[in-house]
């Protein structure tokens, strides 16, 4: 059977498209996830892969599940009290939900960029090394370096260069979410994820992270949710477009917000709701 003819298959018995790319390696392979918080259903039967060196934006409205998924990537919502979770995410084809998988084995592999820019209330300097520090690397000359090569990875070394001693705090908003992502690829990720990193930013800062995203994903996999349709489609390979805790449809970019095969995601993209 062709690529082109199991594709069609799966969407027309799973209303949903996994694009089939077997030239890339698959970083995140999501099984059949289902997850709850109590009674609640959140994330209902996600099949979703993820592939290496690309940008996946998850879209879909308020509500859908897109921050549930992403913090499932990185094992956050375990601490939720009452969510209950079924199905497999394989990462690198380990199981992260088994229980004999260590979550500090994902945290050394997976950075996380937030909504809201969260520096520590310390140095710009102590920001970056301090994944570094908790990792075990103590030696200075080491840490110097680390802390120059994550900040020009960030686009923001030579806007902090002679401030590094300083408090983060007095960063603006902007250069602030530079230094949290320069802080994740302080740990030399293998994955970022970034849920809304722009949604607190201007429109100039907004453009230069959309810039560092493009730039970043020749080193690195970048899962990134967003409410900003345009941003979706102008930095992301293939986008997921989720729907009331379901995938509808998972593509190409350009296939989504081209010719997208569901009519509820034409409506989502389109403006009609959400
Ligand atoms: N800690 C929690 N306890 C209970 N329910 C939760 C919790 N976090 C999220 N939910 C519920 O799970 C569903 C999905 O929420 P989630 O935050 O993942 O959506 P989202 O698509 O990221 O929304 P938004 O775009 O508004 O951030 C919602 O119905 C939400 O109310």
């Amino acid at each position: 059977m062709s690529v082109l003819t199991e594709n069609k298959k799966q969407v027309s018995t799973m209303g949903e498209s996994p694009v089939p790319d077997t030239k890339k390696s698959i970083v995140y392979d999501t099984k059949d996830l289902n997850l709850w918080y109590g009674e609640d259903q959140a994330l209902k039967n996600i099949n979703l892969s993820i592939y290496e060196n690309e940008v996946t934006a998850i879209i879909g409205p308020s509500g859908c599940g897109k921050s549930t998924y992403i913090k499932t990537l990185n094992r956050m919502v375990e601490m939720i009290p009452v969510v209950r979770i079924s199905g497999e995410i394989l990462y690198r084809g380990k199981n992260i939900l088994d229980k004999n998988f260590k979550v500090e084995d994902l945290r050394t592999k997976v950075g996380m960029v937030f909504q809201k820019p969260n520096p520590f209330p310390k140095s710009i300097f102590e920001n970056v090394a301090y994944g570094p520090k908790i990792h075990g690397i103590r030696d200075k000359k080491i840490l110097n370096e680390i802390v120059e090569k994550s900040l020009r990875g960030a686009a923001i070394w030579d806007e902090v260069k002679d401030r590094l001693n300083e408090n983060a705090y007095g960063l603006s908003g902007g250069q602030q979410q530079r230094l949290c992502i320069a802080r994740a690829l302080a740990i030399e990720p293998d994955v970022i994820l970034m849920d809304e990193p722009t949604s607190a930013l201007d429109p100039i800062s907004t453009l230069k992270v959309e810039e560092l995203v493009q730039e970043l994903k020749k080193d690195f996999s970048i899962i990134i949710v967003t409410h900003n349709m345009q941003q979706a489609a102008r930095i992301s390979d293939k986008t997921a477009f989720f729907l009331s805790g379901e995938v509808v449809e998972f593509a190409d970019t350009n296939k989504i917000f081209s010719n997208p095969s569901d009519k509820r995601t034409e409506d989502y993209i389109t403006g009609r709701f959400g």
